[in-house]
């Protein structure tokens, strides 16, 4: 985009992975620059700071220890104005790329990539800045999943570790916290990319048609089959299902689902044989956890089958530093829309709504963004520009407890261990590859998080 001032640096001693980085990201900077030796960095940022980094690893031959990039890292977070700073790693690196987060990384890509997850992350980024025009369209689709915080940057490590596995992920988090944007982001991490995501909102499917809508019907099979039908299942082949509000689905249903999980395979209403079927499937729900787990509302052994891996998208109460960037994102984005001059929020109401309590999360963040926009006064909107219900918006904000970092990366580590022994199908020797760490590593930490 050539009016688009984003500037954007390749920092990795490949030229070839450079170059073909460099080709992609064109499509969202005005510049790209590549730096095959790190030691040229200085010079580089004495004319300017890009807005983004994508850093590799390892320079020197023969190093894998990562310690070369971790250094760049803390030298461009030290940085007055640091730019965001994306790892590229190695898929056996995720232990180097979680350090690296700790270490302020906003995200990292394992490689090789697939170019629509390089774009998404990078245009993340810069969305992040600020620097990416607002997209048009107003669809889930198109909006990369944001938040500098740091359960949002553990959220998106998750799923970049996650991501390229076969694992069934299950979502879980209230309405509008961006579980469909996390399933997407999973999808496009992994190797089925380039094919369909389908979404199902399976609390809306009638109890009667759920059968033929998921798994297809042949002319005849009842009154209405006009002409054989495809079902979801199919429709979805080689990419990935996304079973949205689980949790509503009534429990014969829920029989009829893991009957086609456990078989892998679906037999369309009317049809003699069944068919084999090449989803992954990522569901949702906004169930919360207790009833989850209660065999009245949901069979436990479908359970099993869904949420091999789980994410939790936090509330955004809980990861209020992410509230200022979603702010100046949907304000933009519907400033674009509507073709609205620029404004500004007024201190006070900027202070009011980053300590609102957002009970409907980003999509309740986002339609006050539409209202401002469309009725606020451009020049600096105010808090009843916003709309916002739910009583006085002040929530005292709550230190974090001593060790909750600690706490949340204990469960990034559990999940990355139990996604490579997924992967690995419970070889260790091969999960302890996958990890970048030794057998007797991996079985400390099997033993340690009970796995
Ligand atoms: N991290 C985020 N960054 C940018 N936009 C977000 C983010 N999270 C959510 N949104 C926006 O908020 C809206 C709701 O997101 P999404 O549909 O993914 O939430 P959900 O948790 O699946 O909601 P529900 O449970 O109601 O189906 C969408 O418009 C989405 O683009």
């Amino acid at each position: 985009m050539a009016d688009n001032p984003a500037r954007i640096l390749i920092l990795d001693d490949d030229a070839d992975v450079a170059y073909a980085a460099q080709l992609v990201l064109r499509r969202c900077a005005g510049k790209v620059a590549t730096l095959a030796d790190p030691r040229q960095l200085a010079r580089h940022l004495l004319g300017g700071v890009p807005d983004v980094v994508l850093l590799d690893f390892n320079f020197t031959p023969g190093r894998t220890d990562g310690a070369e990039g971790l250094a760049l890292l803390d030298q461009l977070r030290a940085l007055p104005e640091p730019p965001l700073v994306i790892v590229m790693t190695a898929y056996a690196d995720v232990a180097l790329a979680v350090e690296a987060m700790k270490r302020g990384a906003s995200d990292f890509l394992t490689k090789p990539w697939d170019n629509a997850r390089l774009l998404a992350v990078v245009e993340g980024a810069l969305a992040q800045r600020g620097m990416q025009a607002a997209a048009a369209a107003p669809a889930a689709a198109n909006d990369p999943l944001m938040g500098d915080s740091l359960p949002m940057r553990q959220l998106r490590a998750l799923i970049a570790s996650v991501g390229p596995t076969q694992a069934n992920v299950m979502v879980l988090g209230e309405n509008g916290v961006g579980k469909e944007l996390a399933a997407r982001a999973i999808h496009l991490a992994s190797r089925r990319a380039a094919g369909q995501f389908l979404a199902v909102d399976m609390g809306s499917l009638p109890e009667a048609t759920l059968e033929s809508e998921l798994f297809g019907h042949r002319k005849g099979s009842f009154t209405d089959a006009r002409s054989d039908r495809a079902g979801r299942f199919q429709a979805a082949s080689g990419g990935t299902l996304f079973l949205d509000e689980i949790g509503n689905l009534p429990l014969a249903a829920q029989s009829k689902l893991l009957t086609a999980l456990e078989r892998r395979e679906v037999t369309p209403l009317g049809a003699d044989r069944p068919q084999a079927i090449d989803v992954r499937i990522v569901s949702a729900t906004n169930l919360d956890e207790a009833r989850l787990y209660d065999a009245q509302v949901f069979r436990p052994d479908l359970l099993f089958r869904l949420n091999t891996i789980v994410l939790r998208v936090p509330p955004l109460r809980e990861r209020r530093d992410d509230i200022p960037a979603l702010l100046r994102h949907y304000l933009a984005h519907y400033r674009e829309l509507y073709g609205k001059a620029p404004g500004t929020i007024a201190p006070e109401a900027f202070d009011a709504l980053c300590a609102h309590h957002w009970p409907g999360n980003v999509r309740a963040l986002r339609h006050a963004c539409e209202r401002a926009v469309i009725l606020g006064q451009p020049g600096a909107y105010g808090l009843a520009d916003f709309g916002l219900h739910g009583g006085a918006p002040a929530i005292v904000a709550r230190p974090r407890a001593a060790g909750a970092d600690m706490l949340a990366l204990d469960t990034l580590e559990r999940d990355a261990v139990a996604a490579a022994m997924t992967q690995a199908r419970g070889n260790i020797s091969h999960a302890a590859i996958l990890l970048g760490i030794s057998r007797a590593a991996l079985y400390r930490k099997r033993s340690k998080h009970g796995l």
